[in-house]
């Protein structure tokens, strides 16, 4: 799937992740789910005759991925939990109101050698550990969807459990669809407000502009044309000239000229402080994922 790079490239990576030959079950099926595969898959890293993915009820939706990505989706319950008894790695990436009883459901089945991925907001490794035993290695993350064409960001942590090896081939995982940063536990809330939910501030800024755009006269193509490579080159700024973002922008903004008024009326109607309340209770709705998680746990 990756046509502009000689084919020794690809077998580096794959020697370098460990990831080639080994067993991946998908354990949710959904849009973080796919955005990893896309990911793995042009990237090289695994072959989707590998990659198993599972959900719970959407025959289309099985369908459409097999067609899609050559992956196997089973739609019949026994041969869902044969893939994920079989599964080398297996990644826990439903909705974390469905994550209890689908944990449960396979600390019947689990296996000793078996790696637990997880992409659940909120989701701690303590819980994941009660339902799978402690001596299963546990590795949590917050990816983002921007995985699938290979630009995600990533926040690693591990269980004690998790081998040197174990934590080089899950973090080679990430990486092949982005970059990764190994995190302490309890900040990975912080990285779900950061980058996990990110990329729907960026969405939702664009709209706003692409709006804004419209009613100052331009037609929607030419708006959002405009509005997706000044983000896109903005970003692009930042990374490549190793600035910060304050220093750029003040590059940007003339004194009294349109800018400077611009950013004034943000000011204004409290832009700052949207953001910060904004991501500050994205965190906290990821500890509150995670307690009513651990409240469903108690309550079987
Ligand atoms: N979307 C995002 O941007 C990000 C999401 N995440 C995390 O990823 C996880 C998944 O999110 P997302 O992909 O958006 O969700 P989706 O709703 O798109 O997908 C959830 C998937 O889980 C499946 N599922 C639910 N319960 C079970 C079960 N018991 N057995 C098997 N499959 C099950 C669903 O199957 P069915 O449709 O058949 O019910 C569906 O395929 C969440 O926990 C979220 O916190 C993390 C980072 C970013
Ligand atoms: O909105 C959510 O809960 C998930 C986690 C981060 C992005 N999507």
């Amino acid at each position: 799937m990756h046509d502009h790079e000689p084919g020794n490239a690809a077998a580096a990576r794959q020697e370098a992740s460990g990831l080639y030959g080994k067993k991946l079950a998908f354990y949710g099926a959904g849009s973080m789910a796919e955005a990893i595969v896309r990911g793995l898959l042009t990237r090289e890293l695994t072959q989707p005759q590998q990659i198993t993915m599972i959900n719970r009820a959407d025959a289309a939706r099985l369908e459409a991925l097999r067609s899609r990505y050559g992956v196997q989706a089973p739609s019949e319950g026994g041969a869902k939990l044969e893939a994920l008894k079989g599964a080398e790695i297996v990644v826990l990436a439903m909705k974390p109101k469905d994550a209890a009883q689908a944990l449960r459901q396979f600390g019947e089945i689990v296996r000793p050698g078996q790696l637990l991925v997880s992409v659940i907001a909120g989701l701690r490794i303590a819980a994941i550990e009660r339902l799978v035993g402690r001596d299963v290695p546990i590795v949590r993350t917050m990816p983002n969807t921007s995985s699938t064409i290979g630009l995600g960001v990533t926040g690693i942590s591990f269980s004690e459990r998790v081998s040197p090896q174990a934590r080089a081939m899950a973090t080679a995982m990430f990486e092949a669809v982005g970059t990764a940063e190994v995190v302490d536990e309890p900040l990975l809330d912080a990285v779900t407000a950061v980058s996990g939910s990110g990329p729907a501030y960026a969405y939702y800024l664009m709209e706003q502009m692409i709006a804004a755009g419209q009613q100052l006269g331009l037609d929607a193509d030419a708006a959002r044309a405009l509005t997706v490579q000044t983000l896109r080159g903005a970003a692009e700024m930042v990374l490549a000239t190793g600035e910060q973002p304050a220093e750029l922008r003040r590059k940007v903004m003339s004194p009294g000229g349109t800018t400077e008024a611009a950013i004034r009326t943000l000011d204004a109607h409290g832009f700052p402080e949207g953001v910060q309340r904004a991501m500050a209770r994205a965190a906290e709705r990821a500890g509150e994922l995670g307690d009513s998680i651990e409240e469903g746990l108690q309550s079987s």
